[in-house]
């Protein structure tokens, strides 16, 4: 799959491209934090966890080839990847669903430093309606048309509980909102131009279960198909 680049409608990006994107800005931003001006694509690349040759494919989508002997000037790659995640602008969000994982994201400060502005927290429940989350008070989700016109929002959190997520994203969609986070365990069905982008932690640590397991020369080790791949 791919991802065509906000920058320039022509030019196309491998989906796994996209996805390392913020891996890099971010390994870019702490060399910045500490110093660095300049870095080699090693260096970057050991910073970001990946290795240098596809770290310098990756870049090249983004006509980022690096100075020989010099390496690439951080600052400017930061705004290179920052710009074509769009990240250079301002994103309004609305959260819904202000439970216990509601309250977290709420609270987190990584979604502003990063261009994510939570415009509104919206929530089913009245007796949450009002409370003061983050310094931003609980809507109620009716309240989701006027809030997502107002900031003109684009994306959408999903923190409700399974079996509240599809019709949260229905709405969601029937207002505009054509991107949702969603980390309800539950396969939402959008329309075309939705794109959808779930979280699942207990997949993560399922992932690495499986992996324990394997090291510890456990059951998968032995496939229980008699052996076929
Ligand atoms: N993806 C992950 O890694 C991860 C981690 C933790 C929890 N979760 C999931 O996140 C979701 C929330 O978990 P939680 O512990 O915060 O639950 P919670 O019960 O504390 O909060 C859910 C909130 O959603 C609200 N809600 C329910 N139906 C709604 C609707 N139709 N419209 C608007 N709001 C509605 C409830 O009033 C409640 O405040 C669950 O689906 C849970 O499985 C995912």
């Amino acid at each position: 799959m791919t991802t065509r680049s906000s920058t320039d409608a022509t030019r196309v990006i491998p989906e796994a491209t996209v996805a390392r994107l913020p891996v890099y800005l971010r390994a870019l931003t702490a060399l910045a934090d500490s110093g660095i001006r300049t870095c080699s694509s090693e260096d970057l690349a050991t910073a970001a966890g990946v290795n240098s040759a596809k770290l310098r494919k990756d870049l090249s989508y983004l006509g980022s080839y690096g100075t020989r002997g010099v390496g690439y000037d951080v600052d400017y790659l930061r705004y290179q990847i920052a710009r074509e995640i769009g990240v250079t602008q301002d994103w309004p969000v609305v959260i819904v669903g202000i439970g216990n994982l509601g309250h977290a994201l709420a609270n987190f400060s990584g979604f502003r430093s990063r261009g994510f502005r939570v415009v509104a927290l919206l929530d089913a429940d009245s007796t949450l309606i009002g409370q003061s989350v983050a310094g931003v008070a609980v809507q109620p989700f009716d309240e989701l048309e006027p809030i997502v016109r107002e900031h003109g929002v684009a994306i959408g959190v999903i923190a409700t509980p399974a079996f509240a997520a599809q019709d949260v994203a229905d709405r969601m969609v029937a207002v505009g909102i054509t991107s949702i986070l969603n980390f309800a365990p539950a396969v939402l069905s959008v329309p075309d131009g939705v794109d959808v982008r779930k979280v699942d932690l207990s997949i993560e640590l399922q992932i690495l279960a499986y992996h324990e397991q394997r090291k510890a020369g456990g059951a998968s080790n032995a496939p229980a198909d008699g052996g076929a791949a």
